[in-house]
């Protein structure tokens, strides 16, 4: 039993099963930081902690997507205790709590979010930029289209859109702008509609490897290389995709490992890894929904024609983001390309199909040449086998290529052979109508023959974010 008792400690088992997660990053002591609901959430296991919006927590420790919470009244009183998932929760008086605030989201995401119909004009967010020179911005709806406006903040802590007028917290300057012109006639009127977050079925006791019968098929939304992938449901409430692979595919015994490791990789732009079972033949991998599929089919489809080349590059910028994560934990993803980057609602990009080198035989994925993705890969990758988070680089100039030309075939007219061999003696693609210099300039430097003198993922992210058209207010800053 757990938490039936005030201060009761919690059990082995639980601490076990948490022990599958202490490689996460997040997992520390937070001692008597206060923490508010943002939604209300229904326990589904005696570990969890059901709670309404407007509650309040003490949380201990974090572990995973999950917080280790005691529930406080408003004497500060301990009037319950278990976990509470991170997402349905904020520090209290913090911004973070403020139903404007939206953290680290990519333009695109802010523009899908403000354009929902339940939107209107006025509507607005302020969202975390990790651009050099501001920290924020503010993302406002005007008619058809939106604005982004670059928060700056002084050495006083000062926040303001220009020199002007400037507010000790956002909050102020929120208020101030609900009735002064921010530009052409626009006004701040409501924040705009927050979705309430997902929580997964599996709760922090639950073991990653499931029975197949947890799951049920809706429809195959695809084909690749190794086997099917299928939209379905876990528990029947909960939306998944399912890849289906042939053991005869498979290296068994690289499989438990190599996915233990994919689990662990939690990131905004690399997509979740959310259970396993391999019991039996085929073997499922059990993954994130992704409702608009694969980016290289969203960029030459119809929804393509729409994207303007902001909205692309913002593109590049979130899979350089899920790269650069990679490239932090030293994982090598191999198969970097359009095709392996999944797209959600509100256009997020999500880095896709990392760790499947590994658990695919190495008689079908290197010595059989339909499945090696000779165009995207390294010449020292191809050559030697020598891959590395440089060979990673490598990919990403053909992706960013292939993104900015809405899909084109790289090497068009070029088979594998040719390409190997014009690559080798120095050939490299030249630059695509309509491609920005700067942007051509990452994917050469990309390309470069000697590995080291490529760029780090660090660094392409931080030069794809200099990108991205900003509204001016006032006076200008
Ligand atoms: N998590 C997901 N959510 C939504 N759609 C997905 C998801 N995973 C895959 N798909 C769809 O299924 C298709 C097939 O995926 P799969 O990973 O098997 O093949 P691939 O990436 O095209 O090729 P391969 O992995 O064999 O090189 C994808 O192109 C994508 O459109």
């Amino acid at each position: 039993m757990f938490f039936k008792d005030k201060g009761a400690t919690f059990s082995k088992s639980t601490r076990s099963s948490m022990g599958t997660q202490d490689l996460m990053p997040r997992r520390r002591s937070q001692a008597s930081l206060h923490y508010v609901g943002l939604w209300d959430f229904s326990a589904r296991t005696e570990e969890e902690m059901s709670f309404i919006k407007g509650d309040l927590f003490q949380v201990s420790e974090t572990c995973g997507d999950w917080l280790k919470a005691h529930k406080i009244d408003s004497f500060g009183r301990i009037i319950g205790e278990g976990f509470i998932p991170y997402n349905y929760v904020a520090k209290k008086e913090a911004v973070e709590a403020q139903s404007w605030f939206f953290e680290t989201l990519s333009r695109s995401e802010a523009v899908k979010k403000l354009m929902s119909p339940t939107n209107t004009t006025g509507a607005f967010l302020i969202r975390v930029s990790e651009k050099q020179g501001f920290k924020y911005v503010l993302s406002v709806r005007n008619e058809e289209s939106v604005k982004h406006f670059k928060i700056f903040q002084n050495s006083h802590g000062e926040f303001h859109l220009n020199t002007k007028s400037k507010f000790k917290t956002l909050e102020d300057l929120i208020e101030y702008y609900k009735d002064t012109n921010l530009s052409d006639g626009l006004t701040l009127t409501r924040p705009c509609l927050k979705q309430e977050p997902v929580v997964l079925p599996i709760s922090t006791t639950d073991a990653w490897e499931r029975p197949r019968d947890e799951f049920t098929f809706i429809r195959r939304l695809g084909e690749g290389n190794f086997g099917e992938v299928f939209e379905g449901l876990w528990r029947q409430q909960f939306k998944v995709a399912i890849k289906v692979i042939k053991q005869d595919f498979m290296k068994e015994k690289d499989f438990q490992a190599e996915t233990q490791i994919m689990k662990t990789l939690r990131h905004k732009h690399i997509l979740s890894l959310y259970a396993t079972c391999s019991v039996g033949d085929p073997f499922y991998i059990i993954m994130e929904f992704m409702a608009k599929g694969n980016l290289l089919d969203l960029v030459r489809g119809a929804e393509g024609k729409f994207l303007e080349v902001n909205d692309l590059i913002d593109m590049a910028y979130q899979v350089a983001d899920g790269m650069e994560f990679l490239e932090s934990k030293n994982y090598i993803h191999r198969d970097l390309a359009a095709r392996n980057i999944l797209v959600g609602e509100d256009y997020i990009c999500k880095v896709a199909d990392f760790g499947m080198a590994r658990i695919i035989k190495d008689s079908f994925y290197k010595s059989t040449s339909s499945y090696i993705p000779y165009k995207w890969t390294a010449p020292e990758a191809l050559q030697y086998n020598y891959f590395s988070t440089k060979s990673d680089v490598w990919s990403f100039g053909i992706l960013l290529y292939e993104i900015i030309t809405c899909g084109q075939i790289p090497y068009a007219g070029m088979d594998n052979t040719e390409v190997l061999a014009e690559v080798s003696r120095g050939y490299r693609m030249p630059q695509p109508p309509n491609c920005p210099n700067m942007i051509y300039k990452i994917m050469s430097d990309c390309w470069k023959t000697e590995p080291s003198k490529r760029p780090t993922f660090q660094n392409i992210k931080k030069q794809l974010g200099q990108f991205g058209k900003y509204e001016a207010t006032g006076d200008v800053h």
